[in-house]
């Protein structure tokens, strides 16, 4: 939806053509989403003219300039994919990877030509959230990067690029940490969920959506910080291999909002609700980017 709102014609791949009519709804709610908060000037019918369907890789992919996949954040099969789509393409098409936190030089290892590779990590909700993590691959040149970030920019997003990559980029290696950090505080008994996820909010989130955590602990005094990490750093959670709390809860199958139960019970329109509010905000927010 992002690309079609953006005035691209957008090809999109039916991996179970069966669901057109659910993706159509999907896509109909984002678009009039857009539309009704006043995120674009465009409407219904014209963007939809630009959504193109196909049930195979020719036609979506034929004369693509730039091509994005969001299947399962699966290593083997999304190079089974790349693979596939390398052979539709012609070799200067940008292929980029919306992965959470793969290695693009893995995924690339099935491309013939790897320099048009490069990660454009969107995140959740994608229509709503400006960041885009740009992540080159070894062999990734700076034009694809650039012609990356550019089109990042022309989708009205906030493209970063990084150096180089590291798995789970920048982002989800600093929600990672925070995560493994606040469900140790749960798992010792120093505070509840609802607990961690209010001090978070009020502090941490509030000042960091205005100033990030280097620049928080420049403001604050590097030596406050130095003493702080002097009796800390050795009481941190250094759990290095699979989350046990998380697996625990996988093994319940007790999955968060997608089953009523995770770390919260999420009854009735608990769930909708709070998702209600977060992207009101999240809107408003994205409203005052754009101003
Ligand atoms: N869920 C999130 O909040 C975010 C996810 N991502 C990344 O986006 C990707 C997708 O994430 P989710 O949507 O959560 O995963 P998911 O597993 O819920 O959905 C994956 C989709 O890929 C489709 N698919 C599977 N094999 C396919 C194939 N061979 N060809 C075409 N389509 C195929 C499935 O039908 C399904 O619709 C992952 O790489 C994930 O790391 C990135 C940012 C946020
Ligand atoms: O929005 C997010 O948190 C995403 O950037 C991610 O990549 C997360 O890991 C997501 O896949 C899990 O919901």
């Amino acid at each position: 939806a992002q690309f079609a709102l953006a005035g691209f014609e957008t090809n999109l791949f039916l991996h179970h053509p069966d669901q057109q009519e659910t993706i159509q709804e999907r896509l109909n709610a984002i678009i009039l989403e857009a539309i009704d908060h006043q995120l674009t000037n465009d409407n219904l019918v014209s963007v939809n003219n630009r959504l193109h369907f196909h049930d195979n890789y020719a036609d979506t992919l034929a004369n693509a300039d730039f091509v994005t996949e969001s299947i399962s954040e699966d290593l083997a099969l999304k190079q089974t994919v790349w693979h596939q789509i390398e052979q539709h393409v012609t070799p200067t098409t940008i292929l980029s990877t919306n992965t959470s936190g793969l290695s693009p030089d893995d995924i690339a290892k099935v491309l013939t030509h790897p320099e048009r590779f490069v990660v454009a990590h969107f995140w959740n909700p994608a229509q709503l959230m400006p960041l885009v993590e740009v992540v080159p691959g070894q062999a990734t040149t700076d034009a694809t990067v650039k012609d990356t970030v550019s089109l990042m920019r022309q989708l009205g997003k906030h493209p970063v690029a990084l150096k180089q990559a590291a798995l789970g980029f920048v982002g989800n290696r600093i929600q990672a940490a925070v995560l493994r950090e606040a469900l140790h505080i749960v798992d010792e008994g120093i505070a509840s969920p609802a607990a961690v996820d209010e001090v978070v909010k009020y502090s941490l989130g509030r000042r960091w959506n205005l100033v990030g955590p280097i620049a928080s602990a420049d403001l604050g005094g590097l030596d406050v910080f130095d003493n702080i990490s002097k009796y800390l750093y050795a009481e941190l959670d250094h759990t290095t291999t699979e989350d046990p709390r998380l697996q625990a809860k996988v093994a319940h199958h007790e999955l968060g909002l997608k089953t009523g139960h995770g770390f919260y019970d999420w009854d009735g329109d608990q769930g909708a609700s709070i998702v209600a509010e977060r992207n009101a905000k999240l809107i408003d927010a994205l409203k005052h980017d754009h101003d």
